[in-house]
């Protein structure tokens, strides 16, 4: 049932503001292969008790985390109004239907902004309702659709979710000229990394990369332990993976692509179950994505370091004049648009809409920019989460 055929459609300045929340925590969890999502459960009195955010594939949703947090703090949710940013999910995965858990802690209504794409029909709202439970939907839902625009996009392409990284010097190097590149980042920055290693489905890298430095691409601590989920390794290129190449590991989760096509690799590696994959380089595939306009996200650790020559981030984007550059924005989600990590700085954007030229059937693909997306206003040079939820994903 949608907003407009609900016969409760008004909601109070309480659930309002409690959606503003919801919105700016739903900002802390990381982009990825499901989407950011916040939840705030308002008393009777119009009070926000608790709030709630999904932190990533395969952890609590923002409704369990909300109850959660509830628990934890002895807070009573029986007659709450539960304020989600997406409708309630309705499917046992690994953390239990959210519906049921909203009914167990005795929440007698549910707003929420927008349905979930994935089973509108036999969606959450339905099993709430079904238990007696207020449902009301449609609150900032322009809004709520931004938040996750560029994933309900990589849902609807049928095609993984794509973060690509990038870890440079100063001046745009990502090796020096002898190849050596380990490392350029800051401890701080590398443990990031293996920490979104640890949340994503699959890490590729192009032949080169496995020739030149012989990666491991496992997530792993400081120790050089292994840590929690494990991503796939895929290799991209004609040319075979060594047979002592550490990549192989002894795991069998590891994928050889030969192809130099991006959206072939894709294609592939989301028919093997990749919802998220991260891009890690080297030069000529971190250039062959972004000039197919197929990123979701860029991750930049930016090191205080010169090199003067070397491996160039970027190897050729097919960009001739500067009407055809490609824009990004600054994402405040997953921690915020620019951080300091150590000594480096870690960057996060995403697509800007607006300045990508249109397609067309005859300009091959390396020379042309990404899909067309919807024109925008200029963006800020740094957003605020607000600003991110009004005009980001
Ligand atoms: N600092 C960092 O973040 C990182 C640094 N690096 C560094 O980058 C360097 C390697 O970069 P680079 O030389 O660009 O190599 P890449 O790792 O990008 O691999 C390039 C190879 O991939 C294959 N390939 C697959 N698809 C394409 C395509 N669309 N276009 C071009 N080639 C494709 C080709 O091999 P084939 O003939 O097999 O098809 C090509 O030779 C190394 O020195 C490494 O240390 C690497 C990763 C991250
Ligand atoms: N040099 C460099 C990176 N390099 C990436 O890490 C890979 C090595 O992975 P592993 O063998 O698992 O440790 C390497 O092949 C390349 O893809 N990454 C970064 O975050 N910062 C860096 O400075």
């Amino acid at each position: 049932m949608t907003a407009a055929q609900n016969p409760i459609s008004a909601f109070t300045a309480a659930e309002a503001a409690a959606m503003d929340t919801a919105l700016e925590a739903a900002l802390q969890g990381p982009r990825g292969a499901n989407p950011l999502v916040g939840a705030v459960v308002v008393g009777p009195d119009g009070r926000q008790l608790v709030t709630g955010y999904h932190r990533g594939a395969g952890t609590a949703h923002a409704e369990a985390d909300a109850i959660a947090a509830a628990a934890s703090a002895g807070v009573d949710l029986h007659g709450s109004t539960m304020v989600v940013t997406l409708e309630p999910c309705n499917h046992v995965g690994r953390t239990g239907p959210c519906a049921q858990a909203i009914i167990d802690a005795g929440i007698a209504n549910v707003v929420y902004a927008v349905d979930d794409p994935h089973d509108p029909a036999a969606g959450g709202a339905a099993t709430l309702r079904a238990a007696g439970v207020s449902v009301r939907s449609g609150l900032a839902a322009e809004r709520a659709l931004e938040l996750n625009r560029r994933w309900f996009q990589a849902v609807d392409a049928k095609r993984p979710f794509v973060t690509l990284h990038i870890a440079q010097t100063l001046d745009s190097r990502i090796a020096a000229e002898d190849g050596t590149s380990q490392w350029i980042s800051s401890p701080e920055s590398l443990a990031d990394n293996h920490g979104i290693r640890n949340r994503i489905d699959a890490i590729l890298v192009g032949t080169q990369t496995v020739l030149v430095d012989n990666p491991r691409l496992t997530a792993r601590d400081a120790n050089g332990d292994a840590t929690g989920k494990q991503p796939l390794r895929a290799v991209m290129g004609l040319r075979d993976v060594p047979a002592d190449a550490a990549v192989r590991g002894d795991d069998g989760k590891v994928l050889h692509l030969p192809t130099r096509d991006p959206r072939k690799a894709l294609s592939v590696l989301f028919a093997a179950g990749t919802r998220h994959v991260m891009v890690e380089g080297g030069s000529r595939i971190l250039s062959a994505f972004l000039a197919e306009g197929l990123v979701d996200e860029l991750i930049v650790y930016l090191a205080p370091t010169l090199l003067g020559s070397g491996t160039p981030a970027l190897n050729g984007l097919g960009i001739g004049t500067l009407a055809q550059a490609q824009r990004w924005a600054w994402d405040a989600a997953s921690g915020g648009a620019v951080q300091f990590l150590g000594r480096d700085l870690r960057l996060h954007l995403l697509p800007e809409e607006a300045t990508v030229p249109h397609r067309t059937q005859d300009t091959p693909a390396a020379a042309q920019s990404p899909s067309p997306q919807p024109t925008s206003t200029d963006s800020l040079p740094v957003r605020t989460a607000a600003d991110t939820a009004m005009g980001g994903y």
